[in-house]
């Protein structure tokens, strides 16, 4: 499963990298984004996401393959490729005791681009920071912090941003925050690549996901299409009295009998609400043939149960 985009706005190829005296963190990804779109990279600790970022934004020195930005070869065409380029990455850097609108000006200017005032102002309105402009960094909340190093990384108007873990260890008012500050930028044009452990985050904001472990994509896909394909609806009734078989009235549902026959379970729907339509009818045809059920336990596979089990299933691959 899995879809290229035409002309992306970033192009890897093979990307491996190889620590000295290290693991293999990368091991030949290829990956493409398309032009405006959230693209949420999602794997457990240590999959490879942060050296994936920094291979893009030259924090990394990847041992094989190619990195294309905006159309260029990162390697060749480094200075034009790179201030077009944002990262907000894990750890909070910055110097505490500077102001906030000092540390996000000498950002831009890293970045090789001219003062401009008028884009600071832009940027700390849209983050909120404007009233903390003048304010130390040490003294902002955790929150307001992290608004500041999205700040910085917006300062030189990046059209590609990355965001490694932008919401870790932050409360869920603030993330939820944080959610309509990326999907702002969204809507101003900015692709975004964001890492996170939170699948709520990628089902939440994404357009596609893409899932890493070991050092290798193992999907990427649209989210609504890997909700579609994988995002089942299962259903276990706890029956009255254990069944021997499955009536002929249910032979058309999904469902097998489990438990020596004390539990029906269904399995079945797309992720676009048919499973919960057919478990509603199910158990009206389980009334309706005299079967009597104790309780009814009904949910819908997540992104996190599909995350899992592609998790799972490939620690099997590489053992087999
Ligand atoms: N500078 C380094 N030197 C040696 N090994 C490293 C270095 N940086 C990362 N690694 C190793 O490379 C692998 C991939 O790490 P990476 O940080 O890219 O994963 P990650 O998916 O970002 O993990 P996390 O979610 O925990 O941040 C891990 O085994 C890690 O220990």
């Amino acid at each position: 499963m899995s879809t290229t985009p035409p002309d992306p706005i970033l192009d890897i190829r093979g990307l491996e990298k190889t620590y000295r005296n290290g693991p293999t963190a990368l091991g030949g990804v290829d990956l493409q984004i398309r032009k405006g779109e959230i693209f949420a990279l999602l794997g457990p600790n240590g999959a490879g996401k942060t050296t994936l970022i920094g291979s893009v934004c030259g924090l990394v020195n990847p041992t094989g393959g190619s990195i294309q930005a905006f159309g260029l070869d990162i390697r060749k065409h480094w200075r034009e490729v790179r201030c077009r380029i944002g990262l907000v990455p894990q750890e909070l850097s910055f110097d505490m005791f500077d102001k906030v609108i000092r540390q996000v000006r000498y950002s831009r200017g890293m970045f090789g681009c001219a003062p401009d005032e008028a884009r600071i102002e832009e940027v700390l309105k849209a983050l909120s920071l404007w009233d903390k402009r003048d304010e130390p960094i040490r003294k902002l909340s955790g929150g307001m912090k992290r608004r500041v190093m999205i700040a910085k990384a917006l300062a030189h108007d990046p059209d590609l941003l990355f965001l490694d873990e932008p919401t870790a260890g932050v409360d869920v008012e603030l993330r939820r925050d944080m959610w309509k500050q990326i999907e702002g930028l969204r809507e101003r044009g900015t692709t975004i690549i964001l890492t996170t452990h939170y699948i709520e985050e990628a089902e939440e904001m994404a357009d596609r996901v893409g899932v890493i472990n070991k050092g290798r994509i193992l999907l990427t896909d649209d989210k609504d299409a890997i909700m579609a394909q994988l995002g089942r609806t299962e259903a276990v009734f706890e029956l009255a009295e254990p069944m021997g078989e499955i009536p002929a009235a249910l032979s058309e549902y999904p469902v097998t009998l489990e438990d020596e026959g004390r539990k029906l379970v269904y399995r079945g729907g797309d992720g676009t609400g048919t499973g919960k339509r057919e478990v509603a009818e199910l158990a009206q045809d389980l009334t309706r043939s005299g079967i009597a059920f104790t309780g009814l336990d009904a949910h819908e596979s997540s992104l996190e149960e599909i995350f899992v089990g592609l998790v799972e299933q490939g620690k099997e691959e590489i053992a087999a």
